[in-house]
Order: C-alpha cells, then structure tokens, then sequence
C-alpha cells in the first residue's frame, strides 16, 4: 500500500512544475525591496539550481547531492547572510503566492505538507545565517514526506 502513495515531487508535477515554480518565485524577489539586496549577486542559474534542490528534499532525484555540492554547497551559501526574520518571512509569503500562480496542486494535504517544509527549510536556513551560527549535524538532504495526511484524506 505504502509504495503506492507518490511522492510530493511526483505529486507536484516534477522538475518542470518545480522549475516554473522557482523561476516565478525568484522574479518576484528580485523585485521585493527587503529580499532583493540579499539576491542581488545571484546567478542566472540560481532558480534552476533550488528546484533542483527542492525536487531531491521532496523525493525526487538526488540531483542535487550528485551534482551541485549537495547539502554543504546550500549551506555555505546561506552562512553569514544574516537573514531576518521579517526577509524570511516575505520569503515564505512569495513563495506561497508563486505556488498559485504557477498552479502547483492545492489540494489540501499536498499544500499542508509541502508548506510544512517551506517553514521548516527557511527556519534552518534563516539560523544557520545569523553570525557566530555553528556547525550543523546534518550532512545530507533532509527528505520530506507527507506528514500525517496522504494524498486523498478526507
Ligand atoms: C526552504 C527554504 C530554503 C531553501 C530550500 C533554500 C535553498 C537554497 C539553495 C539550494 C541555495 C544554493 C543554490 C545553488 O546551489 O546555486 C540557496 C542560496 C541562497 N539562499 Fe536559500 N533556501 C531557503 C531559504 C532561504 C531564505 C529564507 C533566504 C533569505 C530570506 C535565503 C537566501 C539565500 C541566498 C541569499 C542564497 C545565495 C544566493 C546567491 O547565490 O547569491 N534562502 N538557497
């Protein structure tokens, strides 16, 4: 029964559903008067490269970890940002609005899990910003699931 449930990756559309997702994400950004002074030096590839991400945390290919530095790589690249909380905050509210534009499933328990993660990912990354942050135990991608709703809970 459990190897039939998809995984959220799958469920969300995959790396093309999660690349447009980015790609709309990140042009509102570098819009936004508090986020876009942290963006400001980001690479074109930037979007492409956290759908990658989020593809591997959400179940998908391991992509990330294979070919991008993996976990370490994303961590050195929030280390010493000094994010805000009122930044990590805008941060979640476009990528919910990114969400709906971009029509990523709005059904009830793939929303509820996969903003679970949103909230968990930008707290760590928001901590592991702030000056004087030490050394984390996690080595690797943390993976995401469901939760305790699966796909057709009523
Ligand atoms: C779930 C939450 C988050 C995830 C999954 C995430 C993921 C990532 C990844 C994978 C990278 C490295 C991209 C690469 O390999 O090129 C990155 C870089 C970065 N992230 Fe995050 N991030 C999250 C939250 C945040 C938040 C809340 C902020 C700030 C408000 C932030 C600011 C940045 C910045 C400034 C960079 C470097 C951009 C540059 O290259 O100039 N991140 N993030």
């Amino acid at each position: 029964m459990t190897d039939q449930v998809p995984t959220l990756y799958e469920w969300a559309g995959g790396a093309e559903a999660l690349e447009q997702l980015t790609e709309e994400f990140y042009a509102r950004v570098r819009k936004d008067e508090l986020l876009a002074p942290l963006f400001a030096r980001m690479a074109d590839d930037h979007p492409k490269h956290v759908a990658t991400f989020l593809g591997e945390v959400l179940g998908g290919p391991e992509r990330y970890t294979e070919h991008h530095g993996g976990y370490r790589h994303m961590l050195s690249r929030h280390r010493g940002r000094a994010i805000k909380a009122e930044q990590r905050a805008r941060w979640v509210e476009l990528m919910l609005e990114a969400m709906d534009v971009v029509g990523l499933p709005d059904d009830a328990e793939f929303r509820s899990a996969f903003i679970g993660y949103i909230e968990f990912g930008s707290r760590r990354a928001m901590a592991n910003s702030q000056p004087g942050a030490g050394p984390t135990r996690r080595t690797t991608i943390k993976k995401w699931g469901w939760g305790e709703a699966l796909p057709g809970d009523e």
